[in-house]
């Protein structure tokens, strides 16, 4: 039996992972990940390497970043603390939702997650302060193979719910999409 519900976004391979809890009177229990029951999802590599990030400030917003082939990853991201809204982009060369998005409010209390496949650009804005997320990948880091477009470029349109507080500088000069972008080859 499943403790995952998956839910698909519209976009292929981008799906919202619902986990149940077996709660009893001390708390509850809650399976983060399982290669058997996640390969259905999509997941099929091992994890490679896990991150923990901790978001201060209500309002801040990291991303969009990805990871070039052969670097391409999958993430899986939960949120253990606060709430999120978390963002996946479609840079998938050839893909019929290329450039399309789609977001998920991540938080403590829903335990959810967002399966983002290899190609695709993720980001998020804190909800509130104090966000912990917890992020699998399916690749190890490669800084060399980095890749990042603008949060708040106008071609993307992607309207987050609150005001931007804060980015990174790095972040403030990623590029938007230019028409010389035709997305991320996964077969190269
Ligand atoms: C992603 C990564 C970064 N780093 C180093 C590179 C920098 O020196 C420092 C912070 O990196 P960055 O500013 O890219 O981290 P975030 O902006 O928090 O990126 C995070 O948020 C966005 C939304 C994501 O999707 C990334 O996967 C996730 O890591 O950690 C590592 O050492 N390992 C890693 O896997």
């Amino acid at each position: 039996m499943s403790r995952f519900t998956l839910i698909e976004t519209g976009i292929g391979g981008l799906r919202i992972v619902e986990r149940q809890r077996l709660g009893d009177e001390r708390g509850f229990l809650s399976r983060l990940f399982c290669a058997e029951e996640l390969a259905s999802a999509g997941w099929d590599k091992p994890v490679a390497q896990i991150n923990h990030t901790w978001t201060q400030a209500r309002g801040t917003v990291r991303g969009l970043h990805f990871q070039r082939p052969p670097h391409a990853e999958m993430k899986l991201v939960t949120c253990l603390r606060g709430a999120v809204w978390d963002v996946g982009l479609d840079l998938r060369a050839g893909s019929p939702t290329f450039l399309h998005w789609r977001a998920v409010e991540l938080s403590a209390d829903n335990g959810r997650a967002l399966l983002i496949p290899q190609g695709f650009a993720h980001g998020f804005q804190a909800l509130t302060d104090d966000c912990e997320l917890l992020y699998l990948h399916s690749a190890p880091y490669a800084a060399q193979a980095e890749g990042g477009l603008s949060a708040t470029d106008p071609a993307l349109g992607i309207n987050w719910p609150l005001p931007i507080a804060l980015r990174s500088g790095r972040d403030e000069r990623h590029p938007g999409v230019t028409p010389e972008f035709t997305g991320l080859d996964l077969n190269s």
